[in-house]
């Protein structure tokens, strides 16, 4: 059975980890993770979760087929440093934004295989939106090896490398920005009247419903949303707050802000 490993095995690792093994990809006993001796929350998650979690990186390269590399971007060059004279011949999927393929083909010995990720935290219920790119030694297998691991946890497209920084921006982040969505329409529902659960409930729900709606019937999100929005109905009086609070403004505005935050961590990434 394929064996993973966890260069780092915080928040994004264990949502990766507990969404493959959900999948029935490999057991948790095929894992492995390591994380500093003061991260005792992530070294007790992978041991609790059934998988073998160290405080060093070394034994996660020598005991894994691949190895996902999912520190910090300041901490890549490290992490890698540490484990390069082990790495001839392995196959490396960093997750870390900001941090190009040539940046880690340049630490690795020269026959490492690496490919590039960016996934999301749904990845915890098998419902990642993830994006890849092949490095220059990654062999066809490795790519099958790779979107099938991703393809466990949710979608998967191949990309090029140029459009990273704007996919982190809008599904890495992402995220981020739908529980917003989901606190502030959950606390409107609160504000009228409605009990706190049936609100998250409802929420949250149909966030998940409107978006398997786009995905599903591939209908163009501006004739959904008319479909939704009766002449002179309560919709339209929601929309219209929406406009006049600028809506559209402020979501378009941070896939940008979080690409050029995107870019300037790429660039002091060295
Ligand atoms: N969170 C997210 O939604 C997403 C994150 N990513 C990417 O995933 C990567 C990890 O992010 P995330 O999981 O949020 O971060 P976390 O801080 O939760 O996890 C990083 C882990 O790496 C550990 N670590 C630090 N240095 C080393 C080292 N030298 N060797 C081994 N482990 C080390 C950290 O320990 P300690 O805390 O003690 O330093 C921590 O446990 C980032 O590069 C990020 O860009 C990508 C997509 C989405
Ligand atoms: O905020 C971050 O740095 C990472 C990148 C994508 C999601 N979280």
């Amino acid at each position: 059975m394929l064996r993973i490993g966890f260069i780092g095995g915080g928040k994004m690792a264990q949502a990766m980890a507990k969404g493959i093994v959900s999948s029935g990809l490999t057991k948790p006993s095929q894992m492995i993770a390591s994380a500093h001796p003061s991260d005792e929350a992530s070294l007790t998650a992978f041991r609790e979760f059934g998988a073998e979690a160290l405080t060093e990186n070394r034994s996660v390269v020598r005991k894994s087929d691949v190895i996902f590399v999912c520190v910090k971007p300041n901490v890549v060059k490290t992490a890698l440093d540490d484990v390069k004279s082990l790495s001839s011949g392995k196959l490396f999927v960093s997750i870390a934004m900001g941090i190009t393929l040539r940046e880690i083909e340049q630490i690795l010995p020269s026959d490492s295989r690496v490919i590039r990720v960016m996934p999301n935290t749904p990845a915890i219920v098998q419902a990642a939106a993830s994006v890849f790119v092949r490095g220059t030694k990654a062999t066809e297998d490795d790519t099958k090896l790779v979107r099938n691991i991703l393809k466990s946890i949710g979608t998967v497209d191949e990309v090029s490398e140029y459009l990273m920084d704007p996919i982190t921006a809008l599904s890495g982040s992402g995220p981020a920005y739908i529980f917003v969505l989901i606190e502030a329409l959950a606390d409107g529902g609160v504000k009228m009247g409605l009990p706190r659960d049936l609100a998250y409930r409802l929420a949250s729900q149909t966030v998940m419903g409107s978006g398997k709606l786009v995905n599903e019937s591939g209908t163009h999100p501006g004739i959904l949303k008319d479909n939704v929005t009766s002449p002179a109905g309560s919709t339209a009086s929601g929309l219209h707050h929406l406009e006049k609070n600028n809506f559209r403004n402020a979501v378009i505005g941070a896939v940008e802000a979080a690409t050029l935050r995107c870019r300037e961590i790429s660039g002091n990434s060295q």
